[in-house]
C-alpha cells in the first residue's frame, strides 16, 4: 500500500487544502501528518511545540509520516517541516511528492497571524517565513516529483496543475 500522492511544501502553500480537494477529485481517503500527530497525543502541536520542544515533535511527526506512508493509499500531506528529517527524504524516494511552492508575501499572508503555527508565531513572521523558506527550498525539491507555484492559482487550479503533471 502506498499513497497515490504525497503533498509537502511550506505552512500556508496550501497542503491541507488542496490535499483534501485532490483526494475528493479522485474519491480517495486524505490523511495528514500533522492531524495524526495531534490525535496520538491528544494535544495540539503548539502545546507540543511548547511543553517538549521542537525535536520531539520531529520525533512524533517522523513516525506519523513513515506509518503514512506505509498505510495510507490515497492523499497524504505531511507537515511543512517533515523533510527536514533526511530519513524521511529517503523514505520518499519511491513516491510520488508533490511540492507545493509558496512565495513569501503570499505564504505570510495566508498563514495570518495564526498561533496554532509556532513556528511563524514570533515577532516578524515576514523574515523567519523567509529562512524558512530558504533552508527548506532544496529539500523539497530534492524530493519532490513535481513542484506547483501556487501563489497565483486558486485551490482546484492546483489540483488541475498537479493532475496534469501526473494523470
Ligand atoms: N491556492 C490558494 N489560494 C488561496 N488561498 C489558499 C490557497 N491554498 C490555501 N489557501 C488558504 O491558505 C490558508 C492555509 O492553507 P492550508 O492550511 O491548506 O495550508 P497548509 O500548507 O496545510 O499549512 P500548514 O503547513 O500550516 O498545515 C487557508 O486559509 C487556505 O484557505
Ligand atoms: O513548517 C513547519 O515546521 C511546521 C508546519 C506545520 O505543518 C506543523 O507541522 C508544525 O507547525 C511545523
Ligand atoms: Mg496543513
Amino acid at each position: 500500500m502506498s499513497p497515490r500522492f504525497v503533498v509537502l511544501g511550506p505552512p500556508g502553500a496550501g497542503k491541507t487544502t488542496v490535499g483534501q480537494l485532490l483526494a475528493e477529485r479522485l474519491a480517495l481517503p486524505f490523511r495528514d501528518t500533522d492531524e495524526d500527530v495531534v490525535t496520538r497525543t491528544g494535544k495540539p502541536i503548539s502545546d507540543i511545540f511548547t511543553t517538549e520542544g521542537e525535536p520531539a515533535f520531529r520525533a512524533l511527526e517522523e513516525d506519523a509520516v513513515a506509518d503514512g506512508l506505509a498505510t495510507h493509499d490515497g492523499v497524504l500531506a505531511l507537515g511543512g517541516g517533515a523533510v527536514l528529517s533526511a530519513t524521511t527524504r529517503e523514505r520518499l524516494q519511491e513516491h510520488t511528492v508533490v511540492f507545493l511552492n509558496v512565495g513569501m508575501a503570499e505564504g505570510v499572508r495566508r498563514t495570518g497571524l495564526s498561533t496554532a503555527r509556532p513556528l511563524l508565531a514570533g515577532v516578524n513572521p515576514r523574515a523567519t517565513f523567509k529562512t524558512l523558506l530558504d533552508a527548506r527550498l532544496p529539500l523539497y525539491r530534492q524530493v519532490a516529483t513535481v513542484e506547483v507555484l501556487t501563489d497565483d492559482l486558486e485551490p482546484e487550479q492546483v489540483v488541475t496543475a498537479i493532475l496534469a503533471a501526473h494523470p
